[in-house]
C-alpha cells in the first residue's frame, strides 16, 4: 500500500504554494541537496578522478537506468540514462529506421511535442535517403499505419491535452503493418503505469525532470527492446557507447546491449539529484499512483466545470484515456494563469489558450485540488487576470 502522506513529506515545497506543474518540472526532493552535496564534497572533492571507479560514476547510467526500468515496465538492463530527451529520440528513431531500410515514412501526430518532430526532420536531412515525416491528427494515427510506414513515432501522453495513446494496440498495429515503434514517455514515466516489454514497443525515451522529479536539466533515458539491443545501430557513436571506451581504439565497435546508446561523459552531479528523486519512488506502486491520479484529475474536472463554466475542458473526460494532467481552454488563458501563479497556484499555459494543470499524487492531495479551484473561481469572478502585467508573456511559459 503506497502511503502518499509519506511520499509528500519527502518533498520540499514552498509554503503557500499548490504545485500543479510537476508535468513540466517536478519539485525538489528533500534529500537531493544532501545527496548532491555528498557527490560534490565526498566524491568529487575527496576522490577526484578516482570517483569514476570508486564512487560508481561510470556505471551510474546503467544502474539509474535499472531503477527507471521498473517504473516503465522494462526489464533490468534495457534502459540507460544520459543526454537530453531530444537526443534520445534522435537515437531511437535512427536505430528504428535502420531496421526498416526499405520504407521511407516516419508517422507521427500533431499532438507530438515539437522537438520530436524537429529531431525527425533533422535526422531525415542528415540521412539524405528520401525519408518523409507524415504528421496526422491523433485520432487518425491508427488508420494511417500503412505498408509504407517505417517507424511510428509517438508521444504516449499529449503534452497539451493529456490525451493518452494506446501503446499496446498501436504497437501491435504497427508491427502487423511491418513498422517499428518509438515512444516518447516524457509525460508517462512516473505519471501512469507503462508496460514497455508487454506492449512490444521497439524503442522508447523519456525525461526525468517531470514526474520523476530529477530536477531542471536532469538527464533523459532510452529503452531498447531486448530483442534489438545487440543489433540496434547507435547513430551517435560516442566513445561511452563503445565496447571498450578505455581501449581508445581507432575504430568504433558498439557496446553490449543498451550500453551502446550511451554517447559521452555522464552528468554525474545531475545523476546524484536524480538518484535522490528515485529513492522516493522505491516501494511506490504505479497502480496506486494511477488510481490516485485519476481521482485527483476527476475531482478537478468536476469542481471546475461546476464552479468555472467559462472554462472549456480540453482533456479527455474519461480518466482511462488521459495522462496525469488536465487542461482547460480560456481566451485569456495566459493572463488567468499568471493571476493564479501570483496567488500560489502554479500550473502553466500552452499556446494558444490552454491552461494546464498536472496532478502528481506523490505530493498533491484532494484538499489542494479543492483549494486550487477556489482560487481559480476568485480569479475568474473578480477578473483578477485583467492586469497589463499578466498579459506580458515571459520567455518561458
Ligand atoms: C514529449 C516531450 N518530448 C521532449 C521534450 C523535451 O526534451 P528535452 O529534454 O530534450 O528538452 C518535452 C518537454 O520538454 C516533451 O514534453
Ligand atoms: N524542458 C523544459 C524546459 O527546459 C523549460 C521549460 C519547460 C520545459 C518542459 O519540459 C516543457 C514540457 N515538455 C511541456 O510539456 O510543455
Amino acid at each position: 500500500m503506497t502511503d502518499f502522506t509519506k511520499t509528500r513529506a519527502r518533498f520540499r515545497l514552498p509554503d503557500g504554494v499548490i504545485y500543479l506543474d510537476g508535468n513540466s518540472l517536478g519539485p525538489l526532493p528533500a534529500a537531493a541537496a544532501e545527496r548532491v552535496g555528498r557527490t560534490l564534497e565526498e566524491e568529487w572533492g575527496r576522490q577526484l578522478i578516482r570517483g569514476w571507479n570508486s564512487a560508481g560514476w561510470m556505471t551510474q547510467p546503467r544502474s539509474v537506468g535499472d531503477r527507471i526500468a521498473r517504473l516503465v515496465g522494462a526489464p533490468a538492463g534495457s534502459v540507460v540514462v544520459g543526454d537530453t530527451l531530444s537526443i534520445k529520440v534522435y537515437q531511437a528513431l535512427a536505430a528504428a529506421l535502420a531496421f526498416n531500410p526499405g520504407r521511407k515514412v516516419i508517422l507521427s501526430d500533431s499532438g507530438n511535442f515539437p522537438t520530436d518532430l524537429y529531431m525527425a526532420e533533422g535526422l531525415i536531412a542528415t540521412l539524405g535517403q528520401g525519408h518523409r515525416l507524415k504528421v496526422v491528427e491523433p485520432e487518425a494515427v491508427e488508420g494511417a499505419i500503412g505498408d509504407d510506414v517505417a517507424v511510428l513515432m509517438l508521444t504516449e501522453v499529449d503534452y497539451r491535452t493529456g490525451r493518452l495513446h494506446d501503446m499496446a494496440a498501436l504497437t501491435a498495429r504497427a508491427h502487423a503493418a511491418g513498422a517499428l515503434t518509438v515512444w516518447d514517455l516524457a509525460h508517462s514515466a512516473g505519471a501512469l503505469p507503462v508496460d514497455l516489454l508487454g506492449s512490444g514497443a521497439d524503442f522508447a525515451a523519456g525525461c526525468t525532470y517531470k514526474y520523476l522529479n530529477g530536477g531542471p536539466g536532469a538527464p533523459a533515458f532510452i529503452y531498447v527492446a531486448p530483442r534489438h539491443a545487440d543489433t540496434a545501430l547507435p547513430a551517435l557513436s560516442g566513445w561511452m557507447g563503445h565496447e571498450a571506451p578505455f581501449a581508445f581504439d581507432r575504430s568504433y565497435r558498439a557496446g553490449q546491449g543498451v550500453e551502446r546508446m550511451r554517447v559521452g561523459t555522464p552528468p554525474v552531479i545531475a545523476l546524484a539529484a536524480l538518484e535522490a528523486a528515485l529513492d522516493v519512488w522505491d516501494g511506490v506502486d504505479m497502480a496506486a499512483v494511477r488510481r490516485a491520479s485519476i481521482a485527483l484529475c476527476d475531482l478537478f474536472i468536476t469542481l471546475v466545470e461546476a464552479e468555472c463554466p467559462e472554462l472549456e475542458l480540453a482533456s479527455p473526460r474519461d480518466g482511462a484515456c488521459r495522462g496525469s494532467q488536465v487542461s482547460f481552454r480560456h481566451p485569456q488563458g495566459y493572463a488567468v494563469m499568471q493571476a493564479l501563479i501570483d496567488r500560489g497556484v502554479i500550473g502553466d499555459f500552452r499556446a494558444p489558450d490552454v491552461l494546464r494543470f498536472g496532478f502528481a499524487p506523490l505530493y498533491i492531495g484532494a484538499d489542494e485540488v479543492r483549494a486550487a479551484v477556489a482560487v481559480l473561481r476568485q480569479v475568474l469572478d473578480g477578473r483578477l487576470w485583467d492586469r497589463p502585467d499578466y498579459h506580458r508573456k515571459a520567455a518561458v511559459t
